[in-house]
């Protein structure tokens, strides 16, 4: 069942064209209006449970496709449903199925203490007093909520605030979670908190979640699925694993000789060496659809003598960079 759809989405912004020079902001303010199209005919689904990454390089259109999926935003054209109804179009019960963070901004009221904002919350989506106690129990169980309830928001942390942020966004339990760089400037221990608590509302296959991040590791760790976007225009849509035999299909081969004067020597016919001369390891690269890693392995170590071996995958980073290479 599909939970988000949006088809042939645009959104077409209008701003003045930057003048130079002297009194450039007053001619700027004259200036004829350019238009940009920030979303430019994007076509995507989700479906009821799927965790879903959403990347793009800065100013690809992430941001706006998401404003336009949570209502904030009116579409210049095309349809977009979510949980069945448009939701710029009937934004009060949007907001009952959908729950947002935005890693560097807050919803909490930051005056209130973080537990007066959750009370708010509860009345506000009328979640009963036994829901209440009990995802709250859970709160403190995944994310350490209780040590900081009663601080204003203004007085957490980043890593804090983040995470009242995700408990204020999911105390009603919507069916949508919008995360946008959720976890931008968290500490290690802090993003894990954040992904334990993504994975166990997803466990039960109850909340579908689109998962805006620049973070490798959240998307390798949270996301069943992957739609990269650049110049407002879908690159990708798919599988992790296939996107990294599209635009990846490699292995690499560590190779460690027990004599470094072996450093430079060590070549296999059946792999491509990759690291530079002079470097104490080896690198050496192979397609693992043509040839497998034993028989890359067995044809060094029978040659040399060999101290270590790793395989390594190739980084989601790398492949990412590859895909922004490739747009036109
Ligand atoms: N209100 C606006 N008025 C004019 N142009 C805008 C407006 N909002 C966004 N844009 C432009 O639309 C393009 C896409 O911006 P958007 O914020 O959606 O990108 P993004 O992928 O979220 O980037 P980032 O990762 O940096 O947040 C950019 O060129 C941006 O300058």
């Amino acid at each position: 069942m599909s939970m988000i759809v949006a088809e042939h989405l645009v959104k077409q912004f209008h701003r003045r064209a930057s003048a130079e020079g002297p009194a450039s902001r007053f001619r700027s303010w004259f200036a004829a209006r350019e238009a940009v199209r920030a979303v430019d005919d994007i076509s995507l689904t989700v479906d009821k449970g799927e965790i879903v990454g959403f990347l793009g390089p800065n100013g690809a259109g992430k941001s706006t496709t998401i404003k336009m999926l949570t209502g904030i935003l009116v579409p210049t054209a095309g349809r977009v449903e979510v949980a069945g109804i448009v939701p710029w179009r009937h934004r009060r019960r949007n907001a009952l199925n959908i729950g947002v963070v935005f890693g560097q901004r807050s919803q909490l009221w930051f005056d209130l203490p973080l537990r007066r904002s959750l009370e708010a919350i509860r009345d506000l989506y009328s979640v009963s007093a036994a829901d209440y106690r009990l995802r709250m129990s859970q709160f403190d169980d995944l994310l350490d909520l209780g040590s900081f309830l009663d601080t204003p928001v203004r007085s957490l942390s980043l890593g804090q605030r983040i995470r009242g942020d995700l408990a204020a966004a999911t105390l009603y339990r919507p069916p949508v979670l919008y995360l946008d760089e959720p976890t931008v400037g968290l500490d290690v221990v802090a993003k894990v908190a954040l992904r334990d608590l993504i994975t166990s509302l997803n466990v039960d296959g109850q909340t579908t979640v689109m998962l805006t991040t620049h973070d490798m590791d959240d998307v390798e760790q949270l996301c069943q699925r992957i739609m990269v976007i650049d110049g407002g225009r879908m690159l990708y849509e798919g599988d992790l694993n296939d996107l990294k035999r599209r635009f990846a299909p490699y292995r690499d081969l560590i190779v460690t000789p027990r004599s470094p004067g072996d450093a430079d020597r060590i070549d296999s016919g059946l792999a491509t060496r990759v690291s530079s001369p002079g470097s104490a390891k080896v690198t050496l690269r192979f397609d693992p659809e043509e040839v497998s890693a034993p028989e890359v392995i067995q044809s060094v170590s029978s040659q040399f003598d060999v101290s270590d071996l790793s395989l390594l995958d190739p980084q989601l980073e790398d492949v990412v960079r590859r895909l922004y290479g490739d747009s036109p």
